[in-house]
């Protein structure tokens, strides 16, 4: 069942329940966007992110009671847990995206959007302690998480055929420096909605990476990297430091996610775009 949207109960397995969450939250994004249309792009996002996110938030409480949750809605480090302490002192967190690419999600007939649903762990020995992952891409009929990671991508055939590198970038927020980074190692930008679509591109294969900085938060990310993590996948920031979750701050500018042999060659001419303090 490993690309399918989960059975009818909730599995108590972790990687299993995140599948099973983000798939059903999918569901009624689809039913969301169906019901109301595409007349009014604000209206159908604030009805798709109040839809996700108040399902995410009930299954939540309903069956991980113990776990915090940091998500775009609920993101104040400080605020008490129902049991005392706060999100830092919790030893799970579900960090979630109701909806990642709002944008496309409101755009008739686009597919890049998703569902994020990871759970970060203090005793996860990975340094991004992402314990399970799932990301819902309801519009491509597809989840794709931790529980049964999907295998490693095969080379796209350009890349495999000596053509042009695909690199995956915002529609709408690329980083600057991202055009003259794809010149100097003769690729092309590829670009696309959602962080969780743009890593499950890497993923399939359908791209050979994904660069972003400039601005963004632990909540677009933190799914999609712990499966391509699982995958065997490179993930990082973009100076090659580790990609850490459920800090203080939930902002995580920056990071790159490729297969292993790509990862020195686009880190290295990463450098040389990055500005030194
Ligand atoms: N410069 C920036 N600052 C803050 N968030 C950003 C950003 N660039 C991208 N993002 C967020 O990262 C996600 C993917 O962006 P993009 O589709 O442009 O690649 C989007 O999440 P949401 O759709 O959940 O808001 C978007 O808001
Ligand atoms: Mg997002």
């Amino acid at each position: 069942m490993s690309e399918s949207q989960g059975g009818d109960s909730p599995p108590v397995i972790d990687g299993a329940f995140a599948r099973w969450l983000a798939g059903r939250a999918g569901q009624l994004l689809m039913e969301v966007r169906a019901e109301v249309g595409h007349d009014d792009p604000a209206a159908l996002k604030a009805a798709g992110d109040k839809r996700a996110h108040d399902f995410l938030m009930s299954e939540l409480a309903r069956l991980r009671p113990a776990d915090a949750v940091l998500s775009e809605e609920q993101q104040d480090a400080r605020g008490v847990l129902a049991g005392g302490g706060t999100r830092l002192d919790a030893a799970r967190v579900w960090i979630i995206d109701p909806v990642d690419g709002t944008r496309e999600f409101s755009e008739e007939g686009r597919a890049d959007w998703a569902v994020h649903v990871a759970l970060w762990s203090a005793d996860c020995h990975h340094p991004s302690r992402l314990a399970a992952g799932a990301v819902a891409l309801p519009a491509q009929h597809r989840v794709i998480a931790t529980d049964h990671p999907p295998a490693y991508p095969p080379l796209p055939v350009a890349s495999a055929t000596g053509g042009r590198l695909r690199l995956a970038a915002s529609r709408s927020r690329p980083p600057a420096f991202l055009s003259a980074l794809a010149e100097e190692i003769d690729a092309e930008l590829v670009p696309m909605g959602s962080a969780g679509a743009k890593i499950a591109a890497v993923i399939s294969g359908e791209v050979d990476a994904y660069v972003h900085a400039g601005g963004q938060y632990e909540w677009d990310s933190a799914a999609p990297v712990a499966v391509a993590t699982a995958t065997g996948l490179h993930a990082s920031r973009v100076d090659g430091s580790a990609l850490e979750y459920n800090g203080a701050d939930p902002r995580l500018p920056d990071l790159v996610v490729c297969r292993k042999d790509l990862a020195p060659r686009l880190l290295s001419a990463l450098r040389g775009h990055l500005r030194v303090p």
